[in-house]
């Protein structure tokens, strides 16, 4: 496979999210926090809604008929006031509802009750102005004090949050009525990690913690190494217990007894640097405080240690979570989102709006105080003051309680500004042009449902949010899943008249084989098939019947189908028995050149910048196959770092032609796979979701060959230098009247007959043993090793050529000269051994 080294996302093969753009909440986001009214009030009111919130400000466990506690991990945690926090319409870039979409936190120390509007800041009230909410399907945020909002939590395992219109609702439901989710009541989710849907405690599982409402495939956790417990009974799953991990104590699974359950705590809830969880072990600090108390502090103590906050907050694309003292550089931080160390690149946070935000309140009071102190003293245009100006600026920066100092905050660029602007402007003037620029965008904006703002600002964050807001609800998702993309079936390589590879031209070399042409055919080992019968031109003794001619006779698996494979897109299921060595498919497509290769994943890459999916392979030296729009079902067959095919180039013909071999015996209904060995540079971004358990996590070249060609080339030969010893020793042991087919066998490397039993004893075919290792590079690469010039390779005819044309340039060989003799008694060995063969 052949991505390009710069281009492709790791993301899922969809967009889908679940956000019917119809619904879409276009709510101004103007939210007072100055409610007076008590929780219980409100409760009557509205028990979907804030009920549960103002329990977990005040640690109410729900009464029993409203099982449970809403998920705070849908609550911002952005220390903005109540108003900007609102104010920051659609606080977040995510693109599905299942995810958490904000700078979330899982804490479960929850804020006072609902109180007035805060006047000042002591920690308490802090804590919550902190909170807002977020609905999962709009992404408006709502100040978690507005009592008048219209959320409803679902009451299902996934504890998210909807407006109620977002929701599909007309208006909320009665006190008593319990609502659940479209998702819940399918008892449907979609994993947080590969963003598929999958069925409730079949193959999708909840994150063991209660408030947590994140799913999880099994395969996507031990991706990313979770420590899973599996129980196929709930009531042995106490007594049988493997080992845990230390995030894994504190609860236990909510879920009613089922025939299989997985337990697990979800990244959501430890820190990715400190991998400590969100009750964080201050025990230190304390421990200090507590020596320090009573006495002077002594000078090892005198570090100054900052209380941690214990929150953890996560990514809004992921559900990797970090202490706010935890947040690498790389992640991108604002204060009401985050995006992970991984996903901070190729994604933008959220627009903020600035003029409403926390930030920007304590900025512009910053500015105010400035320009006041300037007008004061005159010193507008003083280099003096300028200087003191700076000083102060940078001071203002470390005086926002919210960021630790020196987190810089991400704000949309004035260039990014302007394009949008300009953007939502043109489209509105063509379609009136009578009306003002402002007035236009947040028309255009909001959807004609709201003129009261003119503030630009706002609008461009609206629209970026509008771009991100695009989702597929779930029946729609599972239409389009439904069906595999079209492509043009063919059933043989295209190749394109004016660029066409060259034509390997045919040897002399005939196959020596009697009754089959199997692994021990020469063709078959110098991965050539045999082609032609007695009377015109062939490399084989037997004729079509021969066993090696799989590619040229077409003898593939008939009966396989695309089927939906777990964070993957779509793979191909086998439905008949395939034996070990035989044919699955054979990759067909495009046959083109190195410079096309180029332009198609260049455009390509320009038009679908979210296409994750890479179908273009490699033939052979500047050829490829491109089967993303010709092709055959072999385009489905996915990647795995335990595959069960093997993918290698024959020379059919003299052209060469990608098959797709069985590794092993394989069954109905499994998935095919083969190792794709991406050639990239990035190979990071091509994410693995495989899940087996040697999973190297990308698709990329494996380690093993870079790691060979960091060595020096002194010191690979001095390496082969003592594998050829080793071997040459071997060699002149070797009973050379063993039968010929015998021989060859046993000289390939690593096949199961390369251990031969002598006088009843085991013999090693190889000095070292079996070296799997070699056998794998030497069949992947098509490197021979010498042993196999018996074979038939004109190994030995090569030297003797290279010795002419020596011998005719009349100088001394400078390789003769320093050439090992045991390069010599090994030929003559070889000859021996072909003669008596
Ligand atoms: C040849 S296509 C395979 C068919 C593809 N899944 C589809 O839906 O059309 C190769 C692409 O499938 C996806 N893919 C294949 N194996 C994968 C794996 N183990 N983990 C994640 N993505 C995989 C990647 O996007 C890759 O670029």
């Amino acid at each position: 496979m052949d991505p390009p080294g710069s281009t492709a996302g790791a993301c899922t093969t969809s967009s889908a999210a679940d956000t019917p753009s119809s619904t879409t909440s276009t709510k101004a986001t103007q939210v007072t926090n100055d409610s007076n009214s008590p929780p219980e009030a409100i409760m009557k009111e509205k028990p979907f809604a804030m009920v549960d919130a103002t329990m977990i400000k005040n640690k109410v466990p729900p009464p029993e008929e409203q099982v449970p506690t809403p998920n705070p991990m849908v609550a911002i945690v952005s220390s903005s006031t109540a108003e900007s926090t609102a104010a920051s319409t659609g606080g977040n870039g995510g693109r599905r509802s299942s995810k958490r979409t904000t700078m979330t936190t899982t804490t479960t120390t929850a804020p006072p009750p609902a109180k007035k509007k805060p006047k000042t800041s002591s920690k308490k009230e802090q804590d919550l102005i902190d909170m807002a909410w977020i609905c999962v399907a709009c992404r408006e945020a709502e100040c978690a004090m507005d009592m008048t909002s219209d959320l409803l939590i679902c009451e299902g395992p996934c504890r998210r949050l909807f407006h109620t219109a977002c929701a599909g609702l007309a208006q909320m439901p009665c006190s008593d009525e319990s609502w659940t989710c479209h998702d819940c009541r399918d008892q449907r989710h979609l994993c947080a990690c590969c963003q598929e849907y999958g069925n409730d405690q079949e193959d999708i599982f909840k994150c063991q913690k209660q408030e947590c409402g994140l799913f999880f495939h099994e395969a996507c956790l031990n991706m990313q190494n979770i420590a899973v417990k599996t129980t196929t009974n709930t009531n042995s799953a106490a007594t049988n217990e493997p080992e845990t991990n230390e995030h894994e104590k504190d609860e236990e699974a909510t879920t009613a007894p089922t025939p299989r359950s997985v337990k697990f705590t979800c990244p959501a809830h430890w820190c990715w640097t400190c991998t400590q969880d969100e009750t964080m072990d201050d025990s230190n600090t304390a421990q200090q405080k507590t020596k320090t108390k009573g006495r002077r502090r002594s000078r090892t103590s005198s570090v100054f240690v900052p209380k941690r906050d214990p929150r953890l907050y996560s990514c809004l694309e992921c559900p990797t979570s970090y202490h706010l003292t935890c947040i690498p550089p790389s992640c991108k931080v604002h204060e009401l989102a985050l995006l992970c160390h991984e996903h901070a690149e190729n994604h933008e946070l959220p627009a903020l709006d600035m003029e409403a935000s926390f930030q920007g309140t304590v900025e512009a009071a910053a500015d105010k105080k400035l320009q006041k102190l300037n007008h004061k003293h005159n010193l507008d245009n003083n280099p003096l003051a300028a200087k003191l100006n700076r000083k102060r600026l940078k001071r203002r920066k470390a005086r926002n309680p919210f960021f630790p100092a020196g987190v810089v905050v991400d704000r949309r660029t004035a260039h990014e500004q302007v394009i949008l602007s300009k953007l939502s402007t043109t489209t509105a003037k063509a379609t009136d042009p009578t009306k003002e620029d402002d007035e236009m965008t947040v028309e255009l904006i909001l959807g004609n449902n709201n003129n009261n703002s003119n503030n630009t600002n706002s609008s461009s964050s609206a629209s970026s949010d509008q771009r991100l807001l695009f989702g597929l609800p779930q029946d729609i998702q599972e239409e389009v899943h439904s069906k595999p993309p079209l492509y043009k079936h063919i059933h043989s390589l295209k190749y394109y008249p004016d660029s066409k590879p060259k034509k390997i031209p045919p040897t002399k070399d005939i196959c020596n084989c009697v009754d089959k042409c199997d692994e021990h055919c020469l063709n078959w080992l110098l991965y050539k098939e045999c082609v032609g019968e007695k009377g015109s031109y062939t490399n084989c003794r037997l004729g079509p019947k021969c066993g090696n001619r799989k590619l040229g006779l077409k003898q593939h698996v008939k009966k396989c189908k695309p089927m939906r494979e777990q964070g993957r897109g779509w793979g191909l299921a086998v439905q008949e028995t395939v034996k070990r060595g035989g044919l699955v498919q054979e990759y067909l497509g495009d046959v083109i050149d190195e410079p096309t290769k180029e332009e198609r994943l260049r455009q390509w890459n320009l038009e679908h910048p979210n296409d994750p999916n890479y179908y273009i392979m490699c033939l052979s030296s500047g050829w490829y196959v491109d089967a993303r729009e010709t092709a055959n079902m072999a385009r489905f067959i996915n990647h795995s770092c335990d595959p069960n095919c093997i993918l290698w180039r024959f020379n059919v013909g003299g052209y060469m032609r990608d098959g797709i071999f069985a590794l092993r015996d394989i069954q109905p209904g499994e998935f095919l796979s083969y190792d794709y060995h991406f050639d990239t540079k990035q190979g990071d971004k091509f994410v693995c979701r495989c899940g087996s358990k040697n999973c190297r996590g990308t698709m990329k070249e494996q380690q093993q060959k870079k790691a060979d060609t960091k060595k020096t080339k002194g010191q690979l030969w001095e390496q082969a230098k003592q594998k050829y010893e080793k071997d040459k020793e071997y060699i002149q042991n070797y009973n050379a009247h063993e039968k010929h087919n015998a021989t060859v066998w046993a000289m390939v490397p690593g096949t199961s007959n390369s251990g031969n039993t002598k006088g009843g004893d085991k013999v090693e075919w190889t000095s070292n043993g079996v070296p799997e290792i070699d056998r794998f590079y030497a069949t992947r690469s098509r490197v021979f090793l010498w042993r196999t010039a018996v074979l038939g390779s004109n190994f030995a005819s090569r030297n003797a050529r290279m010795e002419r044309r020596r011998r005719r340039s009349r100088q001394p060989s400078p390789a003769a000269a320093t050439a090992p003799k045991a390069t010599m008694d090994v030929l003559a060995i070889l000859e021996q051994l072909k003669g008596g063969a």
